[in-house]
């Protein structure tokens, strides 16, 4: 099996809002995929449904061929949008927690990238500046030796001069047979590091491909390319 996600005439709608409409996608094993749209445009919502956290309206979502479940959680290591972890739990703590919880934690890894991005495992996650919190729990879920990583909006609250860095340290300890679908509003900061690109616009796939290929073809930057097609 190429594909480690496989989306089939996907369709979710909340209530009388139509979320999706019809995505058709697959994700080929082994790529840097970046998930770009504008506000509302579906990127969450294809992500929790990857994560079975929703359940699609119709049609099917495949994980390395599974319906989303328990088993596929043990592959997929995933960063939601919002924060799930104590506030009062001290880093160290929190990496415990992980090892206990994840069979493919990798201890030696977390403590490594924190140590390269200068955070002190001993404080409490509550007195981390957001983007450090940010960077926490970006550590843990890269540290996990998952066969797809699906970062949701991972480095917003990061300063500029850090993401790079942020990047360069995940890509360091990121394993080429595993896949990396990171949806971002960041553009400019993450496409030298995809493979592919998928646009969506109001629940639709708008566009999709290898990012080399679009930006000869168009002659320009996925940022520029992303800044006309949406522009306000
Ligand atoms: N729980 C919900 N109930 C009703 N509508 C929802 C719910 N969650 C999302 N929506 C709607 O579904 C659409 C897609 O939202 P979604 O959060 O998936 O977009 P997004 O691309 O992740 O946006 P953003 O970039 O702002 O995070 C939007 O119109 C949103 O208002």
């Amino acid at each position: 099996m190429n594909n480690i996600v496989k989306f089939k005439n996907v369709y979710k709608k909340y209530g009388s809002i139509d979320a999706l409409k019809g995505i058709n996608l697959n994700i080929p094993k082994g790529k840097i995929v970046g998930l770009l749209g504008p506000n509302g445009s579906g990127k969450t919502t294809m992500i929790k449904i990857m994560n079975g956290l929703l359940t699609t309206t119709e049609g099917e979502v495949l994980i390395n061929g599974m319906k989303p479940g328990i088993e596929t959680k043990k592959i997929v290591s995933y960063l939601p949008e919002r924060t799930y972890l104590n506030d009062w739990m001290k880093v160290k703590d929190i990496i415990d927690f992980f090892k206990d919880f994840y069979e493919d934690f990798d201890e030696i890894k977390a403590l490594q990238m924190l140590r390269t991005l200068e955070i002190d495992e001993n404080r409490r996650l509550k007195t981390l500046s957001k983007g450090t919190k940010e960077k926490v729990q970006l550590i843990l879920v890269m540290a996990r030796k998952a066969d797809l990583y699906i970062l949701d909006e991972p480095i917003g609250g990061v300063d500029p001069a850090a993401r790079s860095f942020i990047l360069d340290t995940i890509l360091k300890n990121f394993d080429e047979n595993s896949t990396l679908l990171i949806a971002t509003h960041l553009i400019s900061e993450i496409e030298n590091i995809c493979d592919e690109v998928i646009f969506l616009a109001y629940g639709e796939i708008a566009l999709q491909g290898n990012v080399d290929e679009i930006r000869a073809e168009k002659q320009k930057s996925i940022d520029a390319l992303f800044r006309e097609e949406f522009r306000c």
